[in-house]
């Protein structure tokens, strides 16, 4: 071994999730390879998997996936086909749901001994709870896009989060913006936020720009989930949930013991094109157009009065609410284009003017470097 090699650290990866977010991440890894390498840091990815299956290389602890076959995995998932389809020169092993969590736990037991693992969340599910909380447990680190295990019970958020210096979520609100490191840098300095105020749907956003601009509800909300804003089920956004999810988060950081539930949440479609009584094609297909009247009026209602619709987040002493609010145009919310976030936090050392952030708050590439930056931030725990 060089005295080059000697002093690279090489940190083992394994991903959960491979769908817009988790191939740009994988891309993201591939193409910062040579910065990487200034910093002497060389990311091993070790697992990959889907809700269907994990492929891990063959020794997880001096192997890896190579770079021109996680740009394969990228390419074969991008074209909706599945992993086995991919080419096998012995380089990796395969292992079907159910299994697949159990063998994350069995590879997180191995390396948490050796050379540590970090274990990436981009899935959209509320299965892979416990498979984060066991692999914390283990000692090794993980980072979430996923926002639903932080959105689950207190008693499972408090297991997730029981040793807080290995866990990271930044890209669960707002995407890539600095938003919990903000947050955590004003707690940790004993700061008191009394309130924050935003903005935190991309999709919603975007979408009530665009129908600002004439443009119809249902084409702009399937150009958003073509974009990538959307979660995987649109409605997941329109029904105000995925802005509920954050605002727990942010509320749960805050130290506030809620769960979802006592979150006030205003939906932009009716119960009947729920989940269980409408598929996801059949939604944006014969739903969503259904409800382009009813939005255009409220839309053009507030424009009326020279007034704008937003999908609002409040978090206060007393509230924690999400939903639609007329607001004026000249105010930050009202300014507000396009998939960006903003939110306005207002505590004792920002009393007078509030700490604004605003940015990109929704897409894969943003989304995925937010992630990528998590990775980095926990590295020092790496030798
Ligand atoms: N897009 C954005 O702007 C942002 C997204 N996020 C979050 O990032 C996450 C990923 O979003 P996105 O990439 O758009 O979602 P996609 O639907 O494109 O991808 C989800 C991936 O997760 C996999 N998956 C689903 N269930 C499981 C499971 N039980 N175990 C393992 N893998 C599973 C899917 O597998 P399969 O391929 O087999 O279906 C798919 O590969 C979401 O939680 C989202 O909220 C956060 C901030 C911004
Ligand atoms: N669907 C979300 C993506 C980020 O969390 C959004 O639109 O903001």
């Amino acid at each position: 071994m060089t005295s080059r090699e000697q002093t690279m650290k090489n940190i083992p990866l394994l991903l959960i999730g491979c769908g817009g977010v988790g191939r740009q991440l994988l891309q993201h890894i591939v193409s910062c390879r040579s910065i990487h390498a200034k910093q002497k840091l060389h990311l091993r990815v070790v697992g990959i998997c889907d809700s269907k299956m994990l492929l891990v290389s063959l020794d997880v602890f001096t192997m890896e996936l190579d770079d021109a076959f996680l740009l394969e995995v990228c390419q074969a998932k991008l074209k909706g086909s599945s992993l086995l389809t991919l080419s096998n020169s012995g380089q990796h092993q395969v292992f079907s749901n159910p299994e697949s969590m159990g063998k994350i736990i069995h590879i997180a037991a191995l390396l948490a001994r050796s050379t540590g693992l970090i274990v990436i969340d981009c899935s959209a599910s509320s299965d892979t709870t416990g498979v984060l909380t066991r692999v914390a447990e283990l000692g090794c680190c993980v980072v979430m896009a996923n926002k639903k295990p932080l959105s689950s019970s207190m008693e499972d958020y408090e297991k997730l989060l029981a040793c807080p210096r290995r866990i990271r979520h930044e890209s669960t609100v707002g995407a890539g913006l600095p938003v919990i490191a903000s947050l955590n840098r004003m707690l940790s300095s004993g700061d008191l936020v009394h309130r924050i105020v935003g903005s935190l749907s991309g999709t919603l956003g975007f979408v009530m720009s665009e129908v600002e601009d004439g443009k119809p509800f249902s084409q702009v909300v399937r150009s958003a989930k073509n974009l990538g804003y959307t979660e995987p089920d649109p409605r997941d956004d329109l029904s105000g949930m995925d802005v509920a999810r954050k605002a727990l988060i942010l509320a749960r950081l805050l130290g506030r013991r809620i769960v979802l539930n006592d979150i006030k949440v205003e939906s932009l479609y009716p119960e009947e094109m729920g989940p269980n009584t409408m598929s996801i094609a059949s939604f944006l297909e014969n739903g969503l157009p259904l409800l382009d009247k009813g939005i255009q009026e409220r839309v053009e209602k507030a424009s009326s009065n020279g007034n704008v619709l937003r999908y609002v987040c409040l978090i206060d002493e007393l509230r924690c609410e999400v939903g639609i609010q007329e607001l004026p145009k000249n105010t930050p919310l009202g300014r507000l284009r396009g998939s960006d976030n903003v939110l306005e936090i207002s505590s004792r050392c920002y009393n007078q003017q509030p700490l604004v952030i605003q940015g990109a708050g929704a897409g894969n590439d943003t989304t995925a470097a937010g992630v990528l930056a998590d990775v980095f931030d926990v590295q020092d725990l790496f030798h």
